[in-house]
């Protein structure tokens, strides 16, 4: 097996900051980088990411940083967890500093914006072929992984040595981490999920029902599915963690950022003011509009994709949308 040295996580939200944790407390020096150094200092100061997670102390062993230069030589292992919007410059960042030496995995839950590209091929475009690349993705919210609740999630990539490393780097009692080699299904499911809880949000604050809270999950499915498989995705990966697992979580319950930002603008609260309402990155936002794209090029039906990109890009109204939706012709289920 590789053997860790210290670990550089790269985005202090919440997501970054609860997997730095779950490191720690592994007992690896881990470096936490942020973008903004007053927040990074107060981090430092409090001992605690008190923004985004106040209620999970910092063990010694986590430092929170801005200068990665220095620390980059010392470490193998590089986490990146800012936003999709992010990802990119974040490469571009390190890019002058990564050698042979390193191995990037990402928790990031999205594609890039401007291009439609999955985030390995954004990964493998400024890094090269040199470098093993893996993603984390699964259903698991921040604040339970920092209040160490029982997780489980998925890391896939193509080599397999670096998988087992994954693996065992985030075991931990709590959280447990699960292999593939599925790097496009992973992918998908993480990012279209999000497009599919933002539905359901809408669905619940129009007070539709459980019904239709369980169709839409369920009809979300076999559109990641669609797209996925389109994509070279393994079908089997829908049905996982990733996939499934996410999709369940994010549809169901009001920790999720992408279902509250649904709700609220079925409370009539507009794109911005619901995304300032919720306070911390939407990421279907985004995924809508490149989703859409993606089904179009692929030829692939995905019409709660495009319901949700019309309703955020002003093409129709929420109730529109429910009732085009409901009146599309009957067909079979499969
Ligand atoms: N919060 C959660 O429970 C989970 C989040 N994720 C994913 O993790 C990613 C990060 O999300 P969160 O940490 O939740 O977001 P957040 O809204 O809690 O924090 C975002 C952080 O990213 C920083 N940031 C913004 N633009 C940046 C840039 N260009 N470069 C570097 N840093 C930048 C902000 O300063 C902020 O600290 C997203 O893709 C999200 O879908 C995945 C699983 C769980
Ligand atoms: O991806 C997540 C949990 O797995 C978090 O979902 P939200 O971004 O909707 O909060």
């Amino acid at each position: 097996m590789l053997l860790p040295s210290a670990l550089l996580v790269f985005g202090a939200g919440s997501w970054g900051t609860a997997l730095a944790l779950v490191l720690a407390r592994q007992h690896y020096p881990v470096y936490l980088w942020g973008k903004n150094p007053d927040h990074v200092r107060t981090m430092q100061e409090q001992r605690c990411n008190a923004r985004f997670l106040p209620n999970a102390a910092f063990p010694d062993n986590l430092q929170a940083v801005t200068d990665f230069a220095t620390l980059m030589p010392a470490v193998q292992d590089i986490i990146i967890v800012v936003p999709s919007h992010g990802f990119r410059e974040t490469l571009q960042k390190i890019k002058p500093y990564v050698t042979s030496q390193h191995r990037l995995c990402w928790a990031t839950k999205g594609l890039e914006y401007q291009t439609g590209l999955l985030l390995h091929e954004v990964a493998r475009a400024e890094l090269g072929e040199n470098i093993p690349l893996a993603v984390l993705s699964g259903p698991s919210f921040a604040s339970e992984v920092a209040a160490a609740l029982p997780t489980a999630v998925t890391i896939a990539t193509n080599d397999t040595a670096y998988a087992r490393h994954l693996a065992q780097l985030f075991h931990h009692s709590s959280f447990r981490a699960y292999t593939s080699n599925d790097m496009v299904g992973v992918q998908i499911g993480g990012a279209v999920k999000n497009v599919i809880a933002i539905a359901t949000g809408i669905a619940d604050g129009l007070k539709m029902g459980a019904n239709t809270r369980a169709a839409l999950i369920t009809r979300g499915l076999s559109e990641i599915v669609r797209l996925g498989t389109a994509l070279g995705g393994q079908r089997e990966t829908f049905m996982g963690l990733a996939g499934l697992g996410d999709l369940v979580l994010t549809c169901t319950d009001n920790q999720s950022r992408n279902r509250r930002f649904g709700y609220y603008l079925a409370q009539g609260t507009d794109i911005t003011s619901a995304q300032a309402q919720v306070g911390q990155v939407v990421e279907g936002v985004h995924a809508a509009t490149i989703t859409h794209q993606l089904a179009q090029k692929h030829a692939v039906e995905m019409p709660i994709v495009e319901h949700v990109n019309h309703v955020l890009t002003g093409q129709c109204t929420l109730l529109e949308a429910a009732q085009a939706l409901l009146a599309r012709e009957p067909k079979p289920e499969m």
